[in-house]
Parts: structure tokens; C-alpha cells; sequence
């Protein structure tokens, strides 16, 4: 560990700067490190608290490789999936034939797995055998709509990169199946490609299982349940109450993908549940959006979890305070947020939020989150939704 703005300093370079981000780079300064932020946008979250920005095109294999020539990081660390992955590739080697301790979080392999849904969804379910939903992979409208015919109705419909739900359908009945294609093919994030089909999974509730891969070994933290809507996530809470066989199954599927993508970080694992019945859905390589319930509910948030990990530091208990709930708070339309009922929504005791510092809306965007703990989840939840009614919104 060094200073930061030193000779000396240990520097962290986050690729995507969001409010995950934000939260990453402040648990890294308390540890000293110099946080370098890039996003693609100015003035994005981690920005605001990073010791230097930068605004470049994450997507474009020359411009993040000529950022890391210009700010030489200790760590790479992506926040997104939407980087240039191959150049991630690239220079992780690069690091290795230089001898430099150098490395990207939590692998290069990681991150370009998980950028494509391809990618983690054939390792998952063709190379480790974790059970999955049905799926196929089509590139043409007539492929997709044989797809659909094969894993039947209800589907799921998404572009094979996309997060937040962007670009996904519900395939419900025959009507929805041409306009489920025009979609994924518009809203995905790089435009217009291949997309996923998968069969619906009717399950009883759904979870993110964080799982820590640290200098000591593998560490869970205890199951988040969430909700979900229109693919995007707006409650969690932790814990959800499951069966053992069922957390024994999760966790075990967790070990298998996370070890296979190696690497030191926290791994954000997707599960759907049905009574003792567990399938993989996908997994983030680095702290979860549902995860942000852990700011309230642990000792160390994922977030904190997230830095002691690809810092290499110890890791030998995580402790889940009480039942806690967090509820995201969307905007919509266009402007600057502007907050108000800021001081309702922290009356109740045990509530707290963060305003992310987002510069602006257009269309949907995720603007602030509110956490509470309870004594059970259900009063957990209530405060948390609560204290998000009392916020308002307005953009200017
Ligand atoms: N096969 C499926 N069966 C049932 N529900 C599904 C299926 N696939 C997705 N969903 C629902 O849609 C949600 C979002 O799906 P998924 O996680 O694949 O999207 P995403 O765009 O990657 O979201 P994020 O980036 O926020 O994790 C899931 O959490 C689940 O609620
Ligand atoms: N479900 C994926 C997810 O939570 N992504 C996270 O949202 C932020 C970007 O927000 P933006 O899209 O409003 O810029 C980032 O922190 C990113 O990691
Ligand atoms: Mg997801």
C-alpha cells in the first residue's frame, strides 16, 4: 500500500464509474489507493469521489489502451460489462510477459465471459453442467422464431449484451413474438445482433448469492432475495429464507462457475428457486446492483468485500447485522435530478439512502437507492419502500 498522488501511490483504474462504482472507490481510499474513473460520460458517480476522471469510449480497444499506458493502474477494475474485453484480454497478457504485477479484475476471461451471455451461459451449462433454463442462440428472424416454437411460450427474449433488463420480452403468447425480436435487436447495448431464447422458469423466488473469491479462499455472503420488473431490479433483501439443500445447491454452483472464472473479487451469482430445484441464471464479476442492500444489512458491504478482495486482504468473517431491504428509486423522463422528501425518507429509525450524483436522465435511470433494517424482512422491506415513497424526484 502507498499514498495516493505519490511515487508511492497503489493505483486502481474502474472501467464504468456508476453508483457501484462509487461505492468501490470510496472503500478504496479509505485503504489509500489512488481511484482513476472512466465512463463514457462525465461527471458519472465514482467520478465525483475518484482522485482523476476520464471520458472515453469503453467499447473502443485503443482508447482503453491507451488510458492504461497513460495511467500505468496496479489493478484494472471493470464496473460494467459494456468494455472492450478483448483488449482486457490483451493487456492482462501484456502484464504477465512484462512481469508486472499489473492484472485485471477479477480475470480478463471473467469479464469477456460475462460481457456476452453466450460466453458464461455455455461455460455454465455445456462445459460445467449447471443446471440452466432451455436456450438457444439466433442471429436471424426466421432461426428466432424456430427458437421460440422449440423452447415453446412462455420465453424469454433478450440481446446477448445487454443489462438492466434492456432490450428483454416476456414472450407470453404468439403476438409477442415478432416485436420481442425488434426489440432485443434495438435495445441491446451494441446494437442490433444475436440474441438469447430462453425457456421461462417458473420459480418460487429468485436470489443473488454473493460469492467473494479472496486470498483465503471463497466466502458467501448470506442469499439476497429481489424483485424484479421489466428486467430490472427493485427490491432486495437479505436474507431470504431458503431450504439447506437448496443454499447448498446455490453455493455449490457458485464455487463451480466462480472457480472456473478465477480471479479475486466479488462475484454477483443469479440463481432462480423453486422449492429445492436451483438453476443458474448469470453472474456478475464484481459487485451486484441487488447488492446494495449489503451497504445496511453487513459489517462489510460487498462493496468493502469488493476492495479487500482484489487488494489481497484477509477476509475471515462476514457478518449480516439483521434482516435488511433496500428498494431502488427509478426517474423518468428528461433533466437533472433534483431530491426532495429526503428528510421524510430518513425519519424511520434504521433507514438510510444514497443519492447517486447521477448528472442527468434520459428516459429510465436509477437515481438513488433507500436500505433499511428490520426485525424480519417484511418490515425490513416496508421501511425501505416506505422511506422510498417519501423521495421525490423532479428533473429540471
Ligand atoms: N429464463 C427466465 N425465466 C424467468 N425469469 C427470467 C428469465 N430470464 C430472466 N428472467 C427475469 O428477468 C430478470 C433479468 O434477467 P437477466 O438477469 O438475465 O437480465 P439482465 O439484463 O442481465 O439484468 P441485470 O444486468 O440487471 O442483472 C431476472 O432477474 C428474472 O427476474
Ligand atoms: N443491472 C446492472 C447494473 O446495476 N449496472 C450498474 O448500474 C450503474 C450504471 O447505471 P446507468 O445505466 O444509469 O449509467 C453502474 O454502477 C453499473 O455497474
Ligand atoms: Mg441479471
Amino acid at each position: 500500500m502507498g499514498t495516493p498522488l505519490s511515487p508511492h501511490a497503489f493505483r486502481v483504474l474502474l472501467l464504468g464509474s456508476g453508483e457501484l462504482g462509487k461505492e468501490v472507490a470510496i472503500e478504496l481510499q479509505r485503504f489509500g489507493v489512488e481511484v482513476i474513473a472512466a465512463d463514457r460520460y462525465a461527471d458519472a458517480p465514482a467520478m465525483q469521489v475518484a482522485h482523476r476522471s476520464h471520458v472515453i469510449d469503453m467499447l473502443d480497444g485503443s482508447a482503453i489502451r491507451a488510458l492504461v499506458a497513460a495511467e500505468q493502474p496496479d489493478l484494472v477494475v471493470p464496473e460494467i460489462e459494456a468494455i472492450h474485453t478483448a483488449t482486457l484480454v490483451e493487456l492482462e497478457r501484456e502484464f504477465a510477459d512484462a512481469g508486472r504485477r499489473a492484472r485485471v479484475i477479477p480475470t480478463a476471461r471473467a469479464a469477456q465471459l460475462t460481457m456476452d451471455r453466450e460466453g458464461i451461459r455455455r461455460l455454465a451449462a455445456e462445459t460445467l453442467g449447471v443446471p440452466t433454463s432451455p436456450y438457444r442462440f439466433v442471429d436471424t428472424l426466421a432461426d428466432y422464431r424456430a427458437a421460440v416454437a422449440d423452447i415453446g411460450i412462455p420465453c424469454v427474449v433478450k440481446p446477448v449484451m445487454s443489462s438492466s433488463g434492456k432490450g428483454q420480452s416476456l414472450v407470453r403468447g404468439a403476438a409477442d413474438i415478432d416485436p420481442a425480436w425488434d426489440y432485443a435487436q434495438t435495445g441491446g447495448r451494441t446494437g442490433a445482433g444475436r440474441v438469447i431464447v430462453e425457456g421461462f422458469v417458473d420459480f418460487d423466488y429468485e436470489i443473488t448469492l454473493l460469492t467473494v473469491r479472496h486470498a483465503g479462499g471463497t466466502t458467501f455472503c448470506a442469499p439476497i432475495g429481489h424483485t424484479q420488473r421489466d428486467g430490472d431490479y427493485r427490491e432486495s433483501w437479505q436474507p431470504q429464507p431458503m431450504s439447506a439443500i437448496a443454499l447448498e445447491r446455490a453455493q455449490a454452483m457458485a464455487k463451480a462457475v466462480s472457480d472456473d472464472l478465477g480471479g479475486w473479487g466479488v462475484f454477483g451469482m443469479e440463481f432462480f428457486v423453486k422449492g429445492d430445484e436451483v438453476w443458474f441464471s448469470e453472474v456478475s464479476p464484481r459487485p451486484h446492483d441487488t447488492g446494495l442492500v449489503t451497504l445496511i444489512g453487513q459489517d462489510l458491504s460487498e462493496f468493502a468485500l469488493h476492495a479487500r478482495a482484489i487488494l489481497g486482504l484477509p477476509i475471515p468473517v462476514i457478518r449480516t447485522q439483521r434482516a435488511s431491504a433496500s428498494c431502488a428509486v427509478l426517474a423518468e423522463g428528461h433533466g437533472v435530478p433534483v431530491f426532495s422528501g429526503v428528510d421524510a425518507a430518513l425519519a424511520a429509525p434504521d433507514t438510510q439512502l444514497r443519492l447517486f450524483g447521477k448528472p442527468r436522465v434520459e428516459g429510465q435511470r436509477r437515481v438513488a437507492v433507500t436500505l433499511a433494517l428490520g426485525d424480519d424482512i417484511g418490515q425490513a422491506r416496508e421501511k425501505a419502500r416506505n422511506a422510498a415513497a417519501q423521495l421525490h424526484v423532479e428533473l429540471r
